[in-house]
């Protein structure tokens, strides 16, 4: 099974390159054995599945018709930021300069090691099989997109049997927009797609897929009495460790803060890194729950403003939903960022917001709140909703996993009755106000979202942006 993937990257990087690509045999060996650590990158390293399934069979339930999907995502795999790739290159900087030989887990730095970011144009966007490092590389951003294409037509490809004109929607981030697009080439030429790429300047106000931008009441710092709390002694060990090993290196607590994200970034790039090797299982541990510790605090539950952002998102999916019998069109295709999917399932109250995340130690009963499951790169959250006799019923499919609403899940496929489903809705947006929460007003006039319903008279065409 892996070979066959190892051959046919291999393969569709010699069609790409026009060039012979030339891999060192050690890759292959190191390729694939990294999996079990994507969990604790806090959703910088590949896609993975979500682990909390609960064992409900993703299946259509028997007797029933799907009547509606939706499907927001996060782009695929990608290089770092320009300013997380500042940060991995001072660490570079310093460890490039050492001149004696590296020992313990940095002493693959004794051979011939490339840095992984080898071109400033990559930065911000998706991997490719061309950009890869290791032309052996298997997660890559754009074969993600593919096979997410594949695999939803094996899932809901039915739904499109009547029906191969529609439109795809993609926040106007350049990362965004291109897996957009490998998932129209993925879904391949039987289909007549039109990609709409929603300006996500602060301009467009209420009419985009990245709330968050148009947020500018937003702050960073709201929650830093309570982050500031999470103990980062794990970072200085690390430093020390690392500096007593290699005599005269002066790593900080902040270059080992960098080397996660510089592991998870290599794998996207690389296909493998051995700057992962350098943690133990322990500090994986403790890198991650930081993650979600400021994920939930700035993103998700534990900032009271969130639930205002993702209702923006939130109400146009509830209001597409209500209009299924009369739409046209029956599939909802969206990408986005990873940020705004954590705002929407925030307010939908699909993460466990009954219980505030403690930053005094590391909570293991009860806390189900792991950023990187929900929101990996290439996340994808569904929507579903079907009929079965005269009933209609919601439900929602988190990174290939069913996972129901806590209270609301005694239909079939444990899902959701749709009278019940409005009710709990309804709940969930009340006191919510996206516009003046956000004071969205102070950056524009724009007060609704409409691309679902004008695209085809609008046409979006948003500016590419890096970032
Ligand atoms: C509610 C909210 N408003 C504004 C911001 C500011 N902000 C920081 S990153 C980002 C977009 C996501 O960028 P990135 O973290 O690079 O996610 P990715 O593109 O990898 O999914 C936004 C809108 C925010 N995080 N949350």
């Amino acid at each position: 099974m892996f070979k066959s993937v190892v051959y046919s990257v291999l393969a569709a990087s010699l069609v790409n390159a026009g060039t012979i690509p030339l891999g060192k045999m050690a890759d292959i060996a190191k390729i694939g054995t990294q999996e079990d650590i994507f969990p604790f990158l806090g959703g910088a390293g590949p896609y993975f599945s979500f682990p909390g399934d609960y064992g409900i069979s993703r299946d259509l339930p028997e007797g029933c018709e799907m009547k509606q999907l939706q499907m927001i995502g996060r782009h695929g795999e990608r290089y770092p930021t320009t300013s997380k790739a500042k940060s991995i290159s001072k660490t570079w900087y310093k460890l490039s300069n050492y001149t004696r030989q590296f020992n313990g887990t940095l002493s693959f730095l004794n051979d011939d090691y490339e840095f992984f970011i080898r071109d400033a144009n990559d930065l911000e966007m998706e991997t490719t099989l061309d950009n890869s490092v290791d032309v052996l590389n298997p997660y890559t951003g754009e074969m993600n997109a593919k096979r997410h294409a594949r695999e939803f037509l094996a899932q809901y490809g039915y739904m499109l049997e009547n029906k191969t004109s529609f439109p795809v929607f993609a926040s106007s981030s350049e990362r965004v927009h291109d897996t957009a697009q490998y998932f129209i080439d993925g879904l391949g030429d039987q289909f007549n797609i039109s990609l709409q790429t929603v300006s996500e300047d602060e301009s467009a106000g209420a009419n985009t897929l990245s709330a968050g931008y148009a947020c500018p009441a937003w702050d960073e710092d709201a929650n830093d009495d309570i982050l500031e709390k999470y103990d980062t002694t794990y970072l200085d060990d690390i430093a020390k460790r690392l500096n007593k090993e290699n005599k005269g290196l002066n790593l900080t607590s902040t270059d080992a803060n960098t080397l996660f994200a510089w592991c998870a970034y290599e794998l996207n790039a690389r296909g493998y890194s051995d700057v992962c090797d350098i943690f133990t299982k322990d500090e994986l541990v403790r890198y991650s729950y930081g993650q979600d510790l400021v994920s939930f605090y700035q993103d998700g539950p534990g900032y009271d403003m969130i639930k205002s952002v993702g209702a923006n998102l939130f109400n146009a999916s509830l209001k597409l939903m209500k209009q299924s019998e009369v739409q046209d069109n029956k599939v909802w295709l969206s990408f986005t960022h990873d940020t705004d999917i954590l705002n929407y399932l925030t307010t939908i109250g699909i993460v466990d917001d009954k219980n505030n995340l403690t930053a005094e130690y590391v909570p293991f009963m009860g806390n189900t709140f792991h950023k990187s499951w929900y929101i990996p790169q290439g996340a994808r959250v569904y929507t579903e909703k079907f009929q079965c006799s005269n009933d209609t019923y919601v439900r929602y499919v988190i990174n290939d996993a069913v996972v129901p609403l806590e209270s609301c899940s005694t239909g079939p496929g444990f899902s959701c009755e749709i009278k019940d489903f409005y009710d709990y809705a309804e709940k969930r947006v009340a006191g919510t106000d996206f516009l003046k929460v956000c004071n969205v007003s102070s950056v524009s006039n724009v007060t609704e979202l409409t691309f679902y319903w004008d695209w085809n008279t609008t046409h979006y065409n948003g500016t590419l942006l890096k970032q």
